[in-house]
């Protein structure tokens, strides 16, 4: 016969005005779930209240059956472990407080974005005056450095995934594409000892591949994804701050893709000479070439030092009150 089952004893939240009580594991009951307020391919993302706090969050949910049918099982496994790993950089990304499943779906708690997509701004304003640019690459920059240094690359940046929270701070979103590179390969960001002219993550087949506009030369043509990847995508995000449009793009992916392997691309009349410059840095195709490739150590000083950042006040700049996007005229 069935041994009556113990009854289970619920965690009770026991605790004194001085712990900090253990919250039982969140399910989705504990949200009311509001608007879609983002579609990814294998998920969707809602706003949503914490019943208990009222506080708002963004709950990214994915379904279990969709994911395993499609093999994108460690696309999700690397995304939360980029995203705890990132959980203590204080600006920058976007935060996963928690995640829980039910039956059918994962369900991931994340910071909400409120000023949503940097590529609405760049479409309602047309393109960016140039401090505003600055400032945004600057942020991106400051982001982009922290994710690398921890080894993580993130393979598909580009204006979609870049929010803004609601003092319109840069928060890096959508880590579902990112490669994390093993501890011994996290070194500066590229090659210290000569012999090594490869701190690239050589591997034979890369199932994935990001968007086509932002997608770097190397890892269409030798299918080599590094961190120079991201700088190439930068390149790219730069030059649509300004311009309003990314360099590369033309009627489908594949002759976009012929054009990013024929750097076909070339500069609107007006272009400011600094951001051309810096532009024509990254968007290199060896990318052991590109600005910030030979860099060492944390930060991508060249980059950091480039004319393009005069009056960039690197250390401060989170706790800057950002510029106005207005039209540019
Ligand atoms: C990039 C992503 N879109 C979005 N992902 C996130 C948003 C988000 C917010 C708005 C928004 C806010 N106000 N108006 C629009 C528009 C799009 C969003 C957010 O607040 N918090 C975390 C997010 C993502 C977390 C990430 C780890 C998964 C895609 C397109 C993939 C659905």
């Amino acid at each position: 016969s069935q041994a009556a089952a113990a009854p289970v004893q619920t965690p009770t939240s026991t605790h004194s005005s001085k712990e900090t009580y253990r919250h039982t594991k969140r399910t989705a009951k504990d949200y009311i779930f509001g608007k879609l307020i983002g579609d990814g391919c294998y998920s969707t993302v809602f706003l949503a209240k914490d019943i208990h706090t009222g506080k708002e969050y963004a709950i990214k949910v994915c379904e279990k059956s969709h994911i395993v049918r499609n093999q994108k099982v460690q696309y999700i496994k690397r995304e939360k472990d980029a995203l705890n790993m990132l959980f203590n950089v204080p600006h920058g990304f976007v935060k996963l407080y928690c995640t829980f499943q039910d039956e059918e779906r994962l369900y991931f708690v994340l910071s909400y974005a409120k000023n949503g997509e940097l590529l609405h701004y760049i479409n309602k304003v047309g393109s960016f005056e140039l401090n505003v640019a600055k400032f945004y690459v600057a942020e991106l920059l400051l982001a982009l450095e922290k994710m690398h240094a921890k080894g993580i690359i993130h393979r598909d940046l580009k204006p979609e995934n870049i929010l803004l929270d609601e003092n319109m701070h840069l928060q890096i979103a959508d880590f579902g594409t990112v490669k994390i590179l093993e501890p011994e390969k996290i070194k500066s960001p590229t090659p210290t000892v000569p012999e090594d002219q490869d701190s690239a993550v050589r591997s034979r087949k890369i199932s994935f591949v990001g968007t086509a506009q932002y997608v770097s030369p190397d890892l269409l043509q030798n299918r080599v994804d590094t961190r120079a990847s991201d700088l190439w995508a930068l390149g790219c995000i730069i030059y649509q701050m300004i311009s309003g449009l990314p360099p590369f793009r033309a009627s489908n992916d594949f002759l976009t893709f012929q054009k990013i392997q024929k750097m076909d691309y070339e500069f609107p009349e007006g272009f400011p000479a600094e951001a051309k410059d810096l532009v024509e840095k990254l968007l290199v195709l060896d990318h052991t070439k590109r600005l910030g490739s030979s860099d060492t150590g944390d930060t991508y000083e060249s980059i950091r030092r480039h004319p393009f950042f005069e009056g960039i006040d690197w250390e401060n700049i989170w706790e800057q009150t950002p510029p106005k996007i207005s039209p540019y005229l």
